[in-house]
């Protein structure tokens, strides 16, 4: 454990530079020198569930580091759509753009054939973060999962975040996300929520006095 002048450090285990401000806003008030993962890190994304890769992340940017690593692996799940993209989110096209108008095009088709079945539309979405914390060694010593629940609207709205920011609506707020400003998806987003979890044992492990 470093001393009181030299902060823990924290790695980011993220290539997401939406997730990087939103954890450098989420760990403000944290004593830690947060970093970015170096360059050059790409975790492969085999697992079946964000956990398991939230784990694989976390575990390889550690022992490539020697430093604690904080890592998140989330995505949106689409009841219309059985739970998909989920996991493979970030694989469901190769730009934000790109991804975005897959999802509404899936889902657009999805409430048509609902629609000839006599059924009514069904838009609601799930944003989903699982977070993992790795030792200096990689072992896993946290573990927590955090959840949005909305709806995928049928344009974008709003200008802020990143990726399908645009297109999730919380109908609690009457806000999509990228309308949100840091504070409040801070709070109510998955992140966030997943977030508020860790936080009381993170401080307890990285900022114990020894
Ligand atoms: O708050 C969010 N607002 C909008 N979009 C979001 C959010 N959170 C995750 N997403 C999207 C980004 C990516 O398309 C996928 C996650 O994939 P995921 O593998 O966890 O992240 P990533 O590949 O972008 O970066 P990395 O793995 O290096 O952390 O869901
Ligand atoms: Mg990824």
């Amino acid at each position: 454990m470093a001393g009181p002048l030299e902060p823990t450090v924290l790695v980011i285990a993220s290539g997401n530079a939406g997730k990087i401000r939103e954890f450098a806003h989420l760990l403000v008030s944290l004593p830690l020198a947060v970093r970015p993962q170096p360059d050059g890190l790409d975790v492969e994304e085999t697992g079946t569930s964000f956990a398991a890769n939230a784990r694989l992340k976390a575990e390889a940017v550690a022992r490539a580091t020697g430093q604690w690593a904080l890592a998140d692996d989330s995505g949106l799940a689409v009841a219309a759509l059985g739970g998909a993209p989920g996991v493979h989110s970030a694989r469901y096209a190769d730009s934000d753009p790109a991804r975005i108008a897959r999802l509404l095009s899936e889902l657009g088709a999805a409430d048509q054939q609902r629609q000839a079945q006599g059924l009514p539309s069904d838009r609601r979405a799930a944003f989903v973060a699982a977070l993992a914390v790795a030792d200096p060694s990689g072992a896993i010593r946290l573990e927590v999962e955090g959840r949005c629940e909305g709806v995928i609207l049928e344009a974008p709205r709003g200008s802020g975040g990143f990726g399908y920011d645009p297109v999730f609506f919380v109908p609690e707020t009457g806000l999509s996300y990228a309308e949100m400003d840091k504070g409040l998806k801070g709070r109510i987003g998955h992140r966030g929520r997943a977030f508020a979890l860790l936080e009381p044992e993170l401080k307890n492990l990285l900022l114990r006095p020894t």
